[in-house]
């Protein structure tokens, strides 16, 4: 299996960085005409998945509105990957897991082993006990031709203080938590150019002051959510990330899906283009 980095740098070339957010909320699933159970979110999924197809190059199932549904819910999700995988869409997988290493070698094995029932290309994750206890992952995703995308600048402002609190000891003495776990992951990056492992930064922050220069980001896989609902515009993509917007990956779900299932496909067109745009 190549490994993500050349998946994903293929999937940059043929499509661009817009990727489309499975997010089957309520209210989502009222305006599609759905009911808001399991069956309402198999459709959603699956009319999604269908809808994104050689749209754009990548989906983001947010794994928290199935799990809503227990088993039937994680079935849902088996079926949509399966049927991603089928139509060469890249799955990230947003399950945002941490624990320490011996717990998250599970979670890792649960999302990014090839053949396992709920098998995605990445998986975003959460290190606040350390990126090095992500280890068990990263080898998993090394040898498996996966990648992981790291929380470091969040979208949502009630993260703010804890992201740019500022470290008291250590390697990373003075440094904010967000540009620790940026320095971390880059560190997992080996191959030169594009990496496998990336760092979620929202849309919505300004990464100047989370301790982040744009130069950090170059060659890290940028995983960026915040555009569309909540506020930031695909405008202002290299404003925000600065040369690093050719590696970032611009993730949409309500603005999109609000539009209903038969207008995705042109939504997701208009922003590929407004997106080309900004890494020209
Ligand atoms: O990891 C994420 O995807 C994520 C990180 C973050 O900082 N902010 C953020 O909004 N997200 C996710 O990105 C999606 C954003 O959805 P919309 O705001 O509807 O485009 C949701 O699934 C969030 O859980």
């Amino acid at each position: 299996m190549p490994s993500f980095a050349a998946r994903l740098s293929a999937t940059f070339e043929e499509f661009g960085g817009v990727c489309l957010g499975i997010d089957p909320h309520p209210f989502l699933l009222e305006a599609w005409g759905l009911s808001n159970d399991v069956h309402g979110v198999r459709e959603f999924a699956l009319r999604t998945v269908d809808a994104a197809a050689g749209n754009v190059g990548m989906i983001k199932p947010q794994v928290a509105f199935f799990e809503r549904f227990g088993s039937a819910g994680y079935a849902v999700l088996e079926e949509s990957f399966a049927l991603a995988r089928s139509a060469g869409l890249l799955v990230i997988a947003d399950v945002k897991r941490g624990d320490l290493s011996s717990s998250v070698d599970a979670y890792g094995q649960a999302w990014l082993t090839p053949g396992s029932a709920l098998e995605a290309d990445a998986m975003t994750a959460v290190a606040y006990q350390g990126v090095s206890e992500l280890s068990g992952p990263v080898e998993l995703a090394r040898t498996a031709g996966k990648g992981i995308f790291v929380l470091a600048a969040t979208s949502n402002l009630a993260a703010r203080s804890i992201q740019t609190a500022r470290i008291v000891e250590g390697e990373h003495d003075g440094s904010t938590v967000a540009a620790s776990v940026v320095h971390d992951v880059r560190a997992l990056n080996s191959e030169s150019g594009l990496g496998s492992f990336g760092v979620v930064v929202g849309a919505t922050v300004n990464v100047a002051d989370y301790g982040l220069l744009a130069e950090d980001l170059i060659d890290v896989p940028v995983l960026a959510p915040g555009f569309g609902a909540q506020g930031a515009q695909v405008e202002q993509a290299r404003e925000l990330y600065g040369a690093a917007v050719a590696n970032t990956i611009v993730t949409v779900s309500r603005s999109v899906l609000q539009e209903g299932s038969s207008q995705i496909p042109s939504e997701l067109r208009s922003l590929r283009s407004q997106l080309r745009e900004q890494v020209r």
